[in-house]
C-alpha cells in the first residue's frame, strides 16, 4: 500500500511536469546542498535548463551524483515497462543541468533564480545584492528559506516587485507541496509566474503571507522542539518518541528522525533566528541538547550522526 502511494506521487509529479507550460525556461539554483540539488532535479525533469551553483566543486560533484541516482529511481517507476525510455529520460534530464561555482555569472542567463544557501540573513543579503547588480531586468529572484522573512531578505535588492518565496520540502522530488510566498511588494505578475512555474515542475502550490514559518514550519518547528525537549528531559527514548508519532499519529517519520533528515544545523539556524526575533516566546528558547549535537558536528543524516547513527553516503 505504502509503495503504491509513493509510486502514485512520483508518477503524478512527473506527468504534471510534462503537461504544464511555464514562462520560465532558464533557471539558476544557488546552493547545491540537500534542497538545491532537489530543486535542480525537478526543474530539469520538467524540461527546464538549469544551472546549479555552489561555492564548493565537491558539493556540486556530490549533487550531480545524487541527482543521477534519484532520477534513476523516478525512471524505474515512470518507465517501468520501457527501460530504454527511462535511460533516455535520465540522460536528457542530466544534460539540462550545468554546474558553476560563480553565482553572478550564472544569474546573467536566468529567467528565475532560486536561492537555497545557508539559512543566514547576512549571507543571503550578500548574495542577492551581488546578483541584483548583474541579473537581467526580467529575472525573478526567489528564496527557499525555511524561516526567514522574504521582505527582510529582499530589502537589499532594487527588484522588490520581482522577488518572492518558493519554499520546497525535503525530499524535493517526493514532497508534493510548494509554498509560494508573496512579499509586501511582490507584483501580481511575479506571483502568477511563480505559481505557474511551481505547477510546471509538478508541485501543488499554496499561497502564503510572509509570516514566520509560513504555514508548514509554523506548525512543524514547535512540534520538533517539543519532541527534543521531551527526549532531553528523559521522558521517553528517541526511538519511542519517533515510534509514538509514526504509529499513534500516522506521520511517515518521527520528529527526531525528521530533525536528523532536515539537518540539525538548519534546525539550529531556524531556532536561533526565531529566538533572537521573539525572545519572550518560550517555544523558541534554545535547546542545550541541540546546541551540543551541532557543536560536536552531529548534524544528522548528512553527517552520519545526529539523534541516531547513519551509514555515511
Ligand atoms: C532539532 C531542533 C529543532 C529546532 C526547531 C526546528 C525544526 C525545524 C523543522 C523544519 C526545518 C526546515 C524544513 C523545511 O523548511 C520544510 C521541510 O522540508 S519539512 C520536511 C518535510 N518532509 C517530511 O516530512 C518527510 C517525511 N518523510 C517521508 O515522507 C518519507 O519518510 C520519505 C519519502 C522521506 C522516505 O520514505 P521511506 O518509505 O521511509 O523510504 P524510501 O527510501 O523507501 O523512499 C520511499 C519512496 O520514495 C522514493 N524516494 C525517496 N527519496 C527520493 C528522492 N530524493 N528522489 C526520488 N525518489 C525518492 C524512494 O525511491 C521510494 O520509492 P519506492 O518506489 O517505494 O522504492
Ligand atoms: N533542509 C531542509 O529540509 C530544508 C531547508 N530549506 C532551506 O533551504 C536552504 C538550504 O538548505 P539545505 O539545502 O538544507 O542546506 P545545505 O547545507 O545542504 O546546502 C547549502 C549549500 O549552500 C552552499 N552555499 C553557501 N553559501 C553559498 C553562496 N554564497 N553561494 C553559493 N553556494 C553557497 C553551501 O556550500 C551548501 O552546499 C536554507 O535556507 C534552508 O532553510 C527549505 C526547506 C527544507
Amino acid at each position: 500500500m505504502k509503495k503504491m502511494v509513493q509510486f502514485g506521487v512520483i508518477a503524478r509529479n512527473f506527468s504534471n511536469s510534462s503537461a504544464m507550460q511555464s514562462a520560465i525556461k532558464n533557471i539558476t539554483v544557488i546552493g547545491g546542498g540537500l534542497m538545491g540539488s532537489g530543486i535542480a532535479q525537478v526543474s530539469a525533469q520538467a524540461g527546464q535548463n538549469v544551472t546549479l551553483v555552489d561555492l564548493s566543486p565537491e558539493v556540486l560533484a556530490k549533487s550531480q551524483k545524487s541527482i543521477g541516482a534519484n532520477l534513476g529511481r523516478v525512471a524505474k517507476k515512470v518507465y517501468k515497462d520501457k527501460p530504454q525510455d527511462g535511460e533516455k529520460f535520465v540522460a536528457e534530464s542530466m544534460a539540462r543541468i550545468k554546474t558553476s561555482t560563480d553565482p553572478a555569472a550564472a544569474a546573467k542567463s536566468a529567467d528565475l533564480v532560486v536561492e537555497a544557501i545557508v539559512e543566514n540573513m547576512g549571507v543571503k543579503h550578500k548574495l542577492f545584492k551581488q546578483l541584483d547588480a548583474v541579473a537581467p531586468e526580467h529575472t525573478i529572484f526567489a528564496s527557499n528559506t525555511s524561516s526567514l522573512s522574504i521582505n527582510e531578505i529582499c530589502s537589499v535588492v532594487k527588484r522588490k516587485d520581482r522577488f518572492g518565496g518558493l519554499h520546497f520540502f525535503n525530499p524535493v522530488p517526493v514532497m508534493r507541496l510548494l509554498e509560494v510566498v508573496r512579499g509586501a511588494e511582490t507584483s501580481d505578475a511575479t506571483y502568477k509566474t511563480m505559481m505557474e512555474w511551481g505547477k510546471a515542475v509538478g508541485k501543488t502550490c499554496i499561497t502564503c503571507k510572509d509570516t514566520p514559518g509560513f504555514v508548514v514550519n509554523r506548525l512543524l518547528v514547535p512540534y520538533i522542539c517539543e519532541a527534543i525537549r521531551l527526549y532531553e528531559r528523559g521522558d521517553a527514548s528517541a526511538r519511542d518518541i519517533d515510534t509514538a508519532m509514526k504509529l499513534g499519529a500516522g506521520y511517515p517519520m518521527g520528529p527526531l528522525e525528521l530533525a536528523d533528515y532536515v539537518g540539525l544545523d538548519t534546525n539550529k539556524f531556524i531556532l536561533d533566528g526565531w529566538h533572537n526575533k521573539y525572545p519572550d516566546q518560550p517555544l523558541f528558547k534554545p535547546i542545550p541538547l541541540l546546541n551540543k549535537l551541532v557543536s560536536e558536528g552531529k548534524l544528522g543524516v548528512k553527517a552520519g550522526e545526529g539523534f541516531y547513527k547513519y551509514e555515511k553516503k
